[in-house]
């Protein structure tokens, strides 16, 4: 635990923080002391703050450890003279748990002193000996952005960005910081403060007792009478005090719960980590899991009547399996709605009566009430293309802005400019990647595209410089994808023209040189266990961009243990680990270290070198996720490039024909084509360009994410900041784009006819994470492109007006819509 420090303003600190009536759970708090004599509750050095108390008009009295007679339990560690509590109005009290008594005594002593008015916190600062640890800025609430001169913009309805956070250090260490990163001011937009629940029940602020006693009894009962217990012998000048009998310890309905420790004493499930992160007041796993993927998060607005619903029978489940110890509660005659009462029924078979249905209703807008201040700029957003939202808000905040996504402090950066400055200007400043629970869930946080730091530098390197040596952007894969052409040709051939959809035909295809790289083999397209995971992976595709993976980005503790399809995908996805497990078990035995023939072989030998190294990264965990990432990458975002490309053929025959005028011009219909080809045929390439700029496959990019404080543009944005480098913004940028909302292969083409690169175009992303497969995707989408227009020619059967080109948007990937299409041999 650090311990508070002072000199230019702020006492800072951290202690260990217990509110509201009830016990729950000791959460450790960032403390600030401020110079107004304020006591900031903070969830951590850089979040606003939970709760701010004035010490000298909000607190009552201040009660130590030794006075308190019923203290709740203590975590391990915890010790009695460690602790102290300050009273607050209407009923509330902060109880605070310090690592040592000397840490106590200290803040004890300023607490007291600041409340009493002995000293001017500024008089404080100056005499108090503690080694210093300290800011210049004051972080009081309302001290927000506008007053941070280092933070990107922020959306409205956005709690402020935090300011750098104080990472120990001394002043001068800080300035020098700061000087580094030349930060400039800028205007903040009107910042909704975040929300508070007031007169909630469960906080106690309630004058009424019958109400508070629901409140311990739906909470946390035996350990919230206790704690009231103590609070009415401890604090005469409590208002809890004059409540009279029945709220005082060991008296009325409560006196024969037990202590506040049992509390702790419920079942498994309820007391486990993830169970208690159910904390609605800021300061939980809660707040860590909620919509740390920005996108996925955005349908928490539709699902939020769900959600609380839920919520409130999880809420019941605690209390209720606390009831049984203290089963004359039931006297009260509580009853609740027979939904409630069911739920119930089935956690506990335990009765519950009907008056606790309207606390439970009360309850409950106080929880949407808290739900929605999590929400940050959630409800500013589309839910299904929450791309286009971020383009519309940076017309108003420009391309770099900050949100925040649930609780998630989000930069999001629009524009070309903007995106190529952070990923390829800054490109160590901005490598990071941001956590995916789902992805972590699949990959178990081992693979290249989930890691981050040496994890990922090593096996980023080795997998880039694998997939070349098999081929990958050279001859020895351009074979394998001409051959894999003739396959495609061959099955398409045998539809006789009839219409056929070509979506799980096209992922065979693909898939196959993604199989020949890694796995060094190909599998028909008959293969059943094959399709049966290229079914696999389709479905995966669909899941993640699905409300329900979305929930489970947004709440993993919940969508874990809630039934669900979320279960059925996560077991399909075994399958597809347990494919590859095996595959590599198969290299196991039949490896030849002299001659690897494939990614898992070179794999395999790299780890029996590195066998001896406590640090290596070539173990087995990552050897699955990392094949898991190539083979998922690999596929569906290719295939889908493929089908998009055919639908255009349809749409725009005049295109169609072109081609095939220049590949039988350049190419004939007999020869395969080949890489090298891509030069005398410019129209072609530019069109399979604008194909991949049009359809705009990943447009929010995969998210990074900031592993220390950085400077960019100068603002400084904090470590721990997801980032979002609009890759939608970048292939439909004005200033970049003749005309960036039409199909125009004339973006890729000079005024001779040429190719013409355009910078802009970044379907792969750019910088040090791009696309470790672009070379091999660009080979694939040119030589299956170029030998099916050789071979036939696409229509379908409604013609072409009947092709919609605007794809399917999902909050993560943008997906071409399903056609039967015609294929006419030429
Ligand atoms: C049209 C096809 C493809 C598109 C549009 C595409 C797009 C992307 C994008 C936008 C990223 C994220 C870049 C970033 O974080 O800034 C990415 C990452 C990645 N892609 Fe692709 N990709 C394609 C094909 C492939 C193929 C064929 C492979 C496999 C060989 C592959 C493997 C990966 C991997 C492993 C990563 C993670 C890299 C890392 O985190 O360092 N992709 N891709």
């Amino acid at each position: 635990m650090t311990t508070g420090m002072s000199t230019a303003g702020v006492h800072r600190g951290f202690l260990r923080k217990y509110g509201g009536f009830m016990f729950k759970q000791w959460k450790e708090k960032h403390l600030v002391l401020t110079m107004e004599g304020n006591l900031l509750v903070c969830r951590d050095a850089e979040s606003p703050p939970d709760q701010v108390v004035a010490l000298q008009t909000s607190c009552g009295s201040i009660v130590e450890g030794r006075e308190i007679l019923d203290l709740p339990r203590l975590p391990p560690g915890g010790r009695r003279d460690c602790c102290f509590a300050l009273i607050l109005p209407q009923n509330k009290f902060l109880l605070l748990l310090t690592d040592t008594p000397e840490d106590c005594n200290l803040w004890l002593n300023l607490i007291r002193k600041v409340r009493e008015g002995v000293m001017s916190p500024l008089t404080l600062q100056r005499r108090c000996s503690i080694t210093p640890c300290i800011t210049d800025r004051d972080p009081l609430p309302d001290s927000g952005s506008e007053k941070d001169p280092g933070s990107p913009r922020t959306c409205e309805g956005t709690p402020p960005l935090g300011q750098v956070p104080e990472r120990g250090g001394s002043l001068r260490d800080r300035r020098q910081n700061q000087a580094a990163g030349a930060r400039r001011p800028l205007p903040n937009v009107s910042v909704a403060p975040p929300h508070r629940v007031s007169d909630c029940l469960r906080h106690g602020n309630s004058s009424d007792a019958r109400a508070v006693r629901a409140v311990c009894l739906l909470m946390g009962g035996a350990a919230a009478s206790s704690a009231l217990g103590y609070l009415s012998s401890c604090s005469p000048s409590s208002p809890l005090a004059s409540r009279g009998p029945e709220m005082a310890h060991g008296s009325g309905v409560f006196s024969e719960l037990p202590a506040g420790g049992s509390f702790h004493a419920c079942s498994q499930d309820v007391d486990s980590p993830n169970f208690n992160s159910f904390d609605f007041e800021g300061d939980s796993d809660f707040d860590a899991h909620i919509l740390s993927i920005p996108w996925f998060g955005t349908v928490l607005d539709s699902t939020l009547p769900w959600f609380t619903n839920h919520l409130i029978i999880c809420h019941l489940v605690r209390p209720v399996s606390l009831m049984k110890r203290s089963a004359k509660v039931g006297r009260h005659e509580l009853r609740p709605s027979a939904a409630v009462r069911e739920a119930a029924q089935a956690a506990h078979r335990f009765p519950v009566s009907r008056g606790v249905e309207e606390w439970i209703q009360e309850e409950s807008q106080h929880l949407r009430g808290r739900i929605d201040s999590f929400k940050g700029n959630l409800p500013q957003l589309d839910k299904i293309a929450p791309f286009k939202s971020f383009l519309k808000l940076s017309e108003t905040y420009g391309p770099v802005m900050t949100l925040h996504l649930g609780r998630q402090r989000t930069v999001v950066l629009v524009g070309y400019e903007a995106v190529k400055e952070a990923l390829v200007d800054q490109a160590d400043d901005f490598m990071g990647r941001g956590p995916l629970p789902f992805l972590l869930k699949a990959t178990r946080g081992y693979g290249l595209g989930i890691s981050n730091g040496e994890r990922w530098r090593q096996l980023r390197r080795f997998t880039l410089s694998t997939l070349r040596d098999f081929g990958m952007g050279r001859k020895g894969m351009e074979e394998w994808i001409q051959e894999e052409s003739q396959h495609l040709r061959g099955r398409i051939d045998s539809f006789k023209a009839a219409p056929f959809d070509p979506t799980l035909l096209l992922s065979c295809t693909v898939s196959n040189v993604i199989c020949c790289m890694v796995f060094g083999q190909r599998f028909s397209y008959e293969d059943k266990q094959f399709l049966q995971l290229l079914n696999i992976m389709s479905e995966m595709l669909k899941f993640e961009s699905s409300p329900l993976c979305q929930m489970y980005n947004v709440f993993p503790w919940l969508m874990e243990r809630l039934p669900g399809r979320q279960h059925y995908f996560f077991a399909r996805i075994e399958e597809l680990r347990d494919f590859i497990a095996t595959k590599i078990h198969e290299h196991k035995d039949t490896l030849d270290p002299s001659s690897p023939r494939d990614f898992i072989d070179s794999f395999l030998i790299r780890s029996e070198q590195e066998k001896d190294k406590p640090t290596t990264e070539f173990h087995h965990d990552n050897m699955v996720s990392t094949v898991f990432n190539l083979f998922l990458a690999g596929t569906e975002t290719t295939s889908s490039t493929i089908r998009y490309a055919i639908s255009v053929f349809i749409k725009y025959p005049d295109i169609q024909e072109k081609m095939q005028q220049e590949i039988d011009s350049v190419v004939g219909k007999d020869r395969c084509p080949k890489m090298e080809d891509k030069k005398s045929l410019p129209f072609t390439y530019a069109v399979i360009h604008e194909v991949q700029r049009f359809l705009d496959i990943v447009p929010l990019n995969l998210p990074h994410y900031t592993l220390t404080d950085i400077s960019f543009r100068g603002y400084t944005i904090p470590k721990d900041t997801t980032i979002i480098p609009l890759l939608h913004s970048v292939l439909r940028d004005d200033k970049q784009w003749a005309s960036p909302w039409t199909f125009n292969p004339q973006h890729f083409l000079d005024q001779n006819g040429n190719y013409k690169k355009n910078p802009a175009s970044m379907p792969f992303g750019a910088g040090k994470r791009a696309c470790v497969g672009e070379s091999l995707a660009l080979m694939e989408l040119f030589i299956f492109l170029v030998s099916l227009l050789q071979r036939f020619t696409f229509s379908c059967t409604d013609g072409p007006d009947s092709i919609d080109m605007m794809p399917e948007y999902g909050s993560f990937a943008n997906l071409p819509r399903r056609y039967k299409v015609i294929a006419t041999p030429r």
